[in-house]
């Protein structure tokens, strides 16, 4: 296995060969120093002999059927063993869901991103692939973070593109802070990467970035990077920024953030997620409204079980609309315009 990785590179090709485990983990240092561990499919472990303290996570396919971010994974995983970039901080790359790459879509069986902060052990007795993998990402990433010292800087970054267009083509998702003032230097650092769209959220979730800020204290975002397209479809051209800040961030290079300036951003809060109560339940709007589209308080978004699901407040846009998910899931998140941060 490390013979077919070191010859091909091909990280991604060696994760669909091994798409539910692999025979036993596999160590070796780069000559260059950096220590390489994989611990498990689709899990990678990058550690230069020395780093300026961020221990950082990239993740990507924790939906299968979003192509681009795994792309953009791989290509780095490809350079950091070609040894065409030296790494400046510790890294592990996630590739969430591989069997979901290789059935073309979002999940198998459940979706993957409703099953951390402990979500995957909540049914006992329910057992599959989602739920397994769920608990062991959940331990990689404690392993990781806590392997080192609480001080340095934790960054998780969960790389998703959307499943129709959206008004504002990338932008990240905020989990919940709990009082915890907002990262002014992780917005500008978003923005910079062409993410210039974010979204507050309101409340706890079971989503892999709620995961990480909540319990190792990681500056950690869904950042979804557009519309979601087939493997090798995606126009790599419109990834040019935030795969530089993103290398820029791994080899330790400077970020020349700008200073926090709120005209720069376009800042969403989340102020209520529309679960489905019935199977019935359908929107009103067709598949092709994009994302951040506002309706007007008292406009009829959805019917279910003989129910009319209206906009509450003055104005409300959506995002990540979707009626076919089980009776319980959210079928799409509502905005408003964010108000003054607390920043930090
Ligand atoms: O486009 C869609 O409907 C879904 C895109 C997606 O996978 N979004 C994430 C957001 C996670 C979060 O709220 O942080 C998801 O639904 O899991
Ligand atoms: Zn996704």
């Amino acid at each position: 296995m490390y013979q077919a990785l070191m010859e091909s590179y091909d990280f991604l090709a060696l994760t669909l060969a091994n798409p539910t485990t692999i025979n036993e983990p596999i160590s070796f240092t780069l000559s260059n120093q950096t220590q390489v561990t994989i611990p498990d499919t689709g899990v990678i472990i990058f550690e230069p002999e020395n780093d300026q303290g961020k221990d950082i996570v990239l993740s990507c396919a924790v939906h299968g059927n979003e192509t681009a971010p795994i792309e953009i994974c791989n290509e780095f995983i490809s350079k950091i063993l070609k040894q065409e970039l030296r790494l400046a901080q510790r890294v592990m790359f996630l590739i969430g869901n591989p069997a979901a790459i290789h059935h073309g879509t979002r999940f198998v069986e459940e979706n993957l991103n409703r099953l951390f902060n402990g979500e995957h052990s909540n049914s006992p007795g329910l057992v599959n692939s989602e739920r397994i993998r769920a608990k062991n990402l959940e331990l990689y990433v404690d392993q990781f973070f806590t392997q080192r010292n609480a001080s340095r800087h934790r960054i998780h970054y969960d790389l998703h593109t959307a499943i129709r267009g959206s008004k504002h083509e990338k932008f990240a998702i905020y989990p919940y802070r709990s009082g915890r003032p907002y990262k002014a230097e992780q917005i500008m650092f978003l923005a910079a990467a062409g993410v210039k769209t974010i979204l507050l959220h309101h409340e706890p979730t079971t989503t892999f970035s709620y995961f990480s800020s909540e319990n190792y204290g990681a500056d950690a975002f869904t950042v979804e990077l557009g519309k979601v397209f087939p493997m090798g479809q995606n126009d790599m051209t419109r990834f040019i920024e935030t795969k530089e800040m993103l290398q820029r961030l791994l080899t330790g290079k400077d970020l020349e953030l700008e200073a926090y300036d709120e005209s720069k951003v376009n800042l969403y809060q989340v102020c209520r997620v529309i679960n489905k109560n019935y199977e019935d339940f359908e929107f009103t709007f067709s598949n092709d409204v994009e994302n951040f589209t506002a309706f007007p308080k008292g406009y009829i978004l959805a019917k279910e079980g003989g129910q009319a699901v209206k906009v509450e407040t003055e104005q409300e846009a959506i995002v990540f609309p979707n009626a076919k998910v089980p009776v319980g899931q959210r079928t799409v998140m509502m905005l408003t315009t964010a108000k003054q941060l607390l920043l930090c």
